[in-house]
């Protein structure tokens, strides 16, 4: 081993993490918020440990002291998303970024693995500041269907079971179970559109009863207890009508109830 702390070596990366993170998941907050369709579902991160890094510096031929450079996976980042074309919109959003620099892209979709592994890959370098000033680092964002990370997922837990010598009929079975996994992203690509207006019908639907039912305990908080009670009853049976157009103006109503009680609340 080197003369390296190990262990303030990670803390760069881990911050490149943390941040990496934080900025994409808000990517997607930000989208619904502004009733737009957001092509990440979730995203998790991980910091290589260093038994692992020195592990693949030496399958690699790496040598210690260009670990910075010659590891690109470090810092690990995975976007997980509905349908393959939202990958595509995902890596566009990344690519134009200004917080951080395009190294290369590796597309596994495409020119999927042997394996039958599948994810578009984007090498980003991003600056990272620290108490000793700005310091770029290495970070390797995965991006793929949650068909796609099911697969991977399963795979590299058996890999992990069999030490990376994976018994050739289990290896087939994957290749195969890879294919019936990219089979679904199609199919799911080809109900694409229905989907996303379900799933958006859906949200705005949840939208308005959330409001409903916390507008109604605005009016209980403000002692309207008939008025609420009346409205709760009237919500109940619009509700089993499954009548979203009349669900809608009750929360109007509502809404304008509260505003009444609040006033004549602060006048008292
Ligand atoms: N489950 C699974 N993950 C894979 C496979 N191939 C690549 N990956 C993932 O993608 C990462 C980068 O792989 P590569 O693009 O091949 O990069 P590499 O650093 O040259 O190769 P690795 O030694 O596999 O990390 C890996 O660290 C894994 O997280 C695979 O066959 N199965
Ligand atoms: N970019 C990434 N983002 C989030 N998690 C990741 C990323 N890359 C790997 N992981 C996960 O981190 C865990 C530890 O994996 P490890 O650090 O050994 O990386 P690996 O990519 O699987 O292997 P290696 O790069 O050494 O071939 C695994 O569960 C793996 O799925």
């Amino acid at each position: 081993m080197d003369g390296r702390d190990w262990s303030k070596f990670l803390l760069p990366y881990q911050q490149a993490v943390e941040e990496l993170k934080i900025k994409l998941k808000s990517l997607r907050t930000e989208l619904k918020a502004r009733d737009e369709y957001a092509p990440i579902e979730f995203v998790t991160g991980r910091v290589k440990r260093i038994s692992s890094i020195l592990e693949k510096a030496k399958r690699l031929s790496v040598p210690i002291d260009q670990i910075e450079t010659g590891i690109e996976d470090i810092a690990g980042i995975r976007i997980m998303c509905q349908f393959v074309e939202d990958i595509h919109r995902v890596a566009d959003m990344i690519r134009i970024r200004k917080d951080l620099r395009l190294v290369y892209e590796k597309d596994y979709i495409t020119n999927f693995k042997d394996s039958g592994y599948r994810s578009y890959h984007i090498i980003v370098e991003y600056p990272v500041q620290t108490s000793l000033g700005s310091m770029p680092v290495l970070a390797e964002i995965q991006i793929r269907t949650l068909a796609m990370n099911f697969w991977a997922t399963i795979e590299h837990s058996l890999n992990y079971k069999y030490r990376e010598q994976l018994p050739e009929h289990v290896r087939e079975r994957l290749r195969k179970a890879s294919e019936a996994a990219f089979a679904l992203d199609r199919e799911m690509s080809s109900i694409r559109q229905e989907i996303v207006d379900a799933q958006q019908d859906f949200e705005e639907k949840s939208g308005i009863v959330r409001k409903v039912l916390n507008d109604i305990q605005g009016l209980y908080f403000f002692r309207r207890v008939r008025e609420a009670a009346q409205f709760q009853l009237r919500f109940n049976e619009l509700w089993e009508q499954e009548d979203m157009w009349a669900l809608a103006e009750l929360s109007q109503e509502i809404q304008a109830a509260l505003a009444r009680a609040g006033k004549s609340n602060s006048s008292q």
